[in-house]
């Protein structure tokens, strides 16, 4: 495994801990499975450093940080915390305990209802939106709508992972919301 050096940016570092599954979880996926990354500390803090560096910024540091079920919890829990601000979970339909706005989506393969806690965020509130990967952008845009229907503004979203083309980052860059992007892969 070679160290993160002069001679290796911090996207082509990450990109080689990041494993290729093909057909999971159906035929044709290609499955850009995150856990290598996690799994070796040193690995792990680049990944988290990249993100916080970017967010320490007095202009770009957000109230708080928005996390997509279920791997955007990993990444956005660990950001939040090293930000030294809250951080509010989007989950999976049925989860959360209280009352809840919900929007429904369609995946890459199938489709989902997200949920959000309606005194998780508040009016006029700068939210950082992270998760681990944008494929189509349904997730990304589900979130963003749950967000800005209770009053806050997503300033920024950031993934570990891009799909380019599937079509989300298009997506979000055509909604106006700018996105942070730290590994493009080709094809699906
Ligand atoms: O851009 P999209 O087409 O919406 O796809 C991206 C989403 O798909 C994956 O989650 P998944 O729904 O597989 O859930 P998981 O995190 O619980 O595995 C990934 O973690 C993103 O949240
Ligand atoms: N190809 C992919 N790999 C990992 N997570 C995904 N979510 C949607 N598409 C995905």
């Amino acid at each position: 495994m070679p160290a993160l050096s002069a001679a290796l940016n911090v996207s082509d570092f990450l990109r080689e801990h990041i494993r290729t599954v093909p057909d999971w979880p159906s035929a044709g996926v290609q499955f850009r499975d995150i856990t290598p990354l996690l799994q070796d500390p040193q690995v792990f803090r680049v990944l988290i450093d990249a993100f916080v560096h970017r967010y320490m910024a007095p202009q770009l540091r957000p109230d708080v940080v928005a996390g997509l079920d279920a791997r955007g919890f990993i990444i956005g829990a660990v950001v939040a915390h090293e930000l030294n601000v809250g951080f509010v979970p989007i989950r999976k339909k049925g989860k959360l305990p209280f009352t809840t706005v919900e929007e429904t989506y369609e995946l890459e393969y199938g489709s989902a209802t997200v949920e959000l806690h309606t005194d998780a965020v508040t009016q006029g509130q700068r939210v950082l939106l992270i998760d681990d990967l944008i494929a189509t952008g349904g997730t990304m845009i589900a979130g963003v709508k749950l967000l800005e229907r209770l009053g806050a503004h997503v300033m920024e979203c950031a993934v570990i992972v891009d799909l380019p083309e599937l079509g989300g980052s298009s997506k979000l860059k055509a909604l106006g919301k700018p996105l942070l992007t730290l590994v493009d892969f080709e094809g699906h």
